[in-house]
């Protein structure tokens, strides 16, 4: 089964997905946790390019193609066979992602952006989708309260897309709920602004709930 997690910055996606694979692995799922972009080694070196701003100049439509490149690697070369392989795949960010920030944020037309998805998918679309939703600014302190102890260590500073406006934050969170009310079987919407434990109730029972149904007709986990 192959499920990915969405939303703003800091809304907790990489927390929940910890979380939810120590809960799968303990019913005795075999998981395997990734990311975009990256995850693949192909995918993790387009990651950098485009998470310091090196292809910002260039426009975004060459960042939705790296971002498409990126994520074709990561189908074929990592996730299509974990779930081969009969692993569950949790993956932070997806074909959603693309959708919010390179379309309704970055202005791509539709058509476009179902070409990209249609071509780096190939076919591959999560089971289950847990969009994490809370108010943008809130996310963005997360985010930079966490960057703030990692500079301690890191020298940490916002990435190329932590760092627009707020209003472009609110207006991907409302692109998020959208792609959630179009697609209800696949999407669920859990919110975020809770405590990590609430959170990680809901999420586990929602994807408890999706494992059941597939068992019901017939699909393996
Ligand atoms: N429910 C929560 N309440 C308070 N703090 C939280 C909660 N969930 C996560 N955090 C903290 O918020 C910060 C961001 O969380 P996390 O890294 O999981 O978010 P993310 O969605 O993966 O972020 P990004 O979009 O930047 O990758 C971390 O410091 C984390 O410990
Ligand atoms: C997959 C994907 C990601 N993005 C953006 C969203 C985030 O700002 C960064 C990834 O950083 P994170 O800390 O790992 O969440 O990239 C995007 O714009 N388009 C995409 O398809």
């Amino acid at each position: 089964m192959f499920v990915t997690f969405e939303g703003g910055e800091g809304v907790g996606k990489s927390t929940q997905i910890r979380l939810l694979a120590g809960a799968l692995e303990a019913q005795g799922h075999a998981v395997r946790i990734t990311r975009e972009p990256g995850g693949s080694a192909g995918a993790e070196a387009v990651r950098h390019v485009i998470l310091s701003g090196g292809a910002e100049s260039h426009g975004v439509r060459m960042e939705a193609l790296l971002f498409a490149a990126a994520r074709s690697d990561h189908v074929e070369t990592l996730i299509r066979p974990a779930l081969d392989g009969g692993s569950m795949v949790l993956c932070d960010r997806f074909m959603d992602s693309s959708r919010v920030y390179q379309g309704i944020t970055g202005n791509l037309p539709e058509p476009l952006i179902d070409g990209l998805e249609r071509l780096a998918i190939n076919g591959l679309r999560p089971d289950i989708t847990i969009i994490l939703d809370m108010p943008a600014a809130e996310g963005l302190e997360r985010a930079r309260a966490r960057a703030f102890k990692a500079a301690e260590l890191a020298n940490a500073v916002p990435d190329r897309f932590e760092k627009e406006e707020l209003e472009t934050h609110e207006k991907r969170r409302e692109a998020f709920l959208d792609i959630a009310a179009r697609d209800p079987v696949r999407c669920r919407v859990v919110d975020a602004s809770r405590s990590v434990e609430a959170i990680a109730r809901d999420v586990l029972a929602a994807v408890e709930a999706r494992i059941s149904e597939r068992q019901d007709a017939g699909v393996e986990a």
